[in-house]
């Protein structure tokens, strides 16, 4: 009789566990504090992030590294499996965020609620021969639904869209929210920071400098040729050979196909993209804070400031980051001849991706 009840205890406490209400403190081993047990109730002053997909590859280091960052009060996880093991394993680390899992399609709501940032790295990644546009089929509807809890449960919050294609998928969180009546140009951003993130790395082997005193622009869209380098723009300001400027320009459109044809079959980028979301998170959770001058690229609408950088709606560009999400996009600037060549490339591709997506809500 006493084992059997025991059994119920244990039971009960694992499913707290996996089912934390909100004010839940998860502990190790056999005790289970309740937050509201515990001397300690305030929580530290930041922001309040969600991450959607949180257990895939992107997402789990990308949890990993806002728990890390102090900018962070509260880290929502969730995903449609293995939320609750990430979380509970995530949450152990004695850094200030509080976290807290989300499990399916019913618990989508309460993770977004009172977020100001919402990551979304949801959905399939590429095989080798496959494209980033050969994914819409799945991750337009899956970005979609996030996009409708977003516009119910956090209609202010911004948007970091990290599921590809990302030149389609942009164009459809922006229908969605459009729909929905809360567009915002300024506070969604698709996020292209590996390809900036890539670029300073190779820019650097070539130019033998160390990565973190390289600064690449790189405008256009994610994807093959909408990748667009602006070699002529590396601070601190350098020359390429001709050979230089193909080999670079190649290998930074090609980055994540290089990445998928090592993995043969593993999946895409997850490391190097989950170090570059978290560089992004980290620049507009500065920008909300109301740091001056942050500066990144992002795949933007061309109506978050008046400036249409080309006359397609949606163009990644230099853009500041501030209280409102997109406060300034950048013009391109002096392209040289190049440049030009490669940006015309970049927006043919760009306006059927963009169509695409806007399209697919249209439905
Ligand atoms: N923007 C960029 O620069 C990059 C974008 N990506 C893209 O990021 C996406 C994710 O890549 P990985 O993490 O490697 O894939 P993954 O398959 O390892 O993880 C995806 C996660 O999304 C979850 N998921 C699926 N449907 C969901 C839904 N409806 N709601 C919430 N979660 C859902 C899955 O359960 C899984 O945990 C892919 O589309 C990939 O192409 C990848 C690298 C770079
Ligand atoms: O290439 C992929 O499929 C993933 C991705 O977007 C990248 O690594 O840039």
């Amino acid at each position: 009789m006493q084992q059997g009840s025991d059994i119920h205890q244990r039971i009960a406490r694992i499913s707290a566990h996996l089912n934390p209400p909100t004010n839940h403190l998860q502990v190790e081993g056999s005790c289970n504090i309740w937050r509201a047990d515990c001397r300690a109730k305030g929580g530290s002053p930041g922001f309040k992030v969600a991450i959607l997909g949180a257990a895939g590859g992107i997402g789990q280091p990308l949890a990993m590294l806002m728990k890390m960052n102090p900018l962070v009060s509260v880290l929502h996880l969730y995903d449609v499996v293995n939320s609750p093991g990430v979380t509970s394993d995530i949450s152990h680390m004695d850094t200030g965020a509080v976290v807290r899992g989300f499990l399916g399609q019913q618990q989508l709501e309460d993770a977004l609620t009172g977020m100001d940032l919402v990551i979304i790295p949801a959905g399939v990644p590429r095989k080798p021969g496959m494209t980033r546009d050969d994914l819409f089929n799945i991750n337009a509807g899956i970005v979609k639904t996030l996009c409708e809890g977003i516009a119910k449960c956090c209609p202010n919050a911004i948007v970091n869209v990290i599921s590809n294609p990302v030149n389609s998928t942009v164009p459809i969180a922006a229908e969605v929210f459009k729909k929905a009546g809360t567009f915002d140009p300024k506070r969604l951003l698709g996020v292209t920071m590996l390809d900036v993130v890539r670029a300073n790395t190779f820019v650097a082997e070539v130019l033998g400098l160390d990565p973190r005193e390289v600064n690449v622009p790189v405008v256009g869209g994610h994807a093959g040729v909408t990748i667009l380098p602006l070699l002529s723009q590396v601070k601190p300001p350098c020359s390429f050979t001709q050979e230089e400027i193909e080999y670079l320009t190649s290998r930074i459109q090609n980055g994540g196909t290089e990445v998928v044809e090592a993995k043969a079959g593993a999946g895409s980028a997850t490391l190097s993209m989950a170090y570059a979301a978290v560089k992004f998170a980290d620049a507009c959770l500065r920008g909300l804070r109301g740091d001056a001058g942050v500066v990144e690229c992002a795949f933007v609408s061309s109506q978050a400031r008046l400036l249409y950088v080309t006359e397609l709606p949606f163009f990644a560009s230099k853009v500041r980051l501030g209280r409102n999400g997109v406060e300034e996009i950048y013009a391109l600037g002096p392209l040289n001849s190049h440049e030009r060549v490669g940006l015309e490339k970049a927006k043919k591709e760009l306006a059927s991706s963009i169509e695409k997506g806007v399209s697919f809500v249209g439905k």
